[in-house]
């Protein structure tokens, strides 16, 4: 499928890093490196903007590598783009870690997954129909 987007960053277009990866790493558009201090957020520019088919939405997603080694991670993950966002993609990160974390421009700093998504329209009703699970859930079936 084919995407508009209109790239104002000083890098490549976001790239899958495998044949088959679902996310395209994003870069951080910087014109200076940025400082996270610890329990920091912020909004990390990424100079994309993109025009998605109805019916699509872009997931923002962490990086399991820099979660783990930095403990920086996407704050509102998965980030939603609406296919009718026209405004820059931006990633909204944070430092949980006690140490603070340098963000050099270019920097793959999260991944974007496309996916489909459904619009519904609500039909009230008294009753729902009952489940084996019932009203079951927050660790209702145990642990083991
Ligand atoms: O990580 C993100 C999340 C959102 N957005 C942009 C695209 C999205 O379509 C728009 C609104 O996002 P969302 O609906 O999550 O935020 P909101 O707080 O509900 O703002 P709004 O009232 O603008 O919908 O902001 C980003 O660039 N990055
Ligand atoms: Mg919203």
């Amino acid at each position: 499928m084919e995407v508009k987007v209109i790239n104002k960053s000083k890098h490549e277009l976001p790239a899958y890093q495998s044949i088959s990866a679902a996310g395209l790493d994003l870069r951080a558009n910087l014109d200076e490196p940025m400082i996270l201090r610890p329990m920091q957020r912020t909004l990390v520019p990424t100079g994309l903007f993109m025009e998605l088919p109805l019916g699509f939405e872009a997931q923002i997603r962490p990086r399991s590598g820099l979660a783990f080694k930095y403990g920086v991670t996407v704050l509102n993950s998965p980030g939603t783009i609406d296919s009718d966002y026209r405004g820059e993609i931006k990633i909204l990160l944070v430092n949980l870690s006690d140490e603070s974390f340098t963000i050099e421009n270019g920097e793959r700093v999260a991944q974007m997954v496309i996916a489909k998504h459904e619009q519904i329209s609500w039909k009230s009703v008294k009753v729902l129909e009952d489940s084996e699970r019932s009203a079951g859930g927050f660790g209702s079936t145990g642990k083991g």
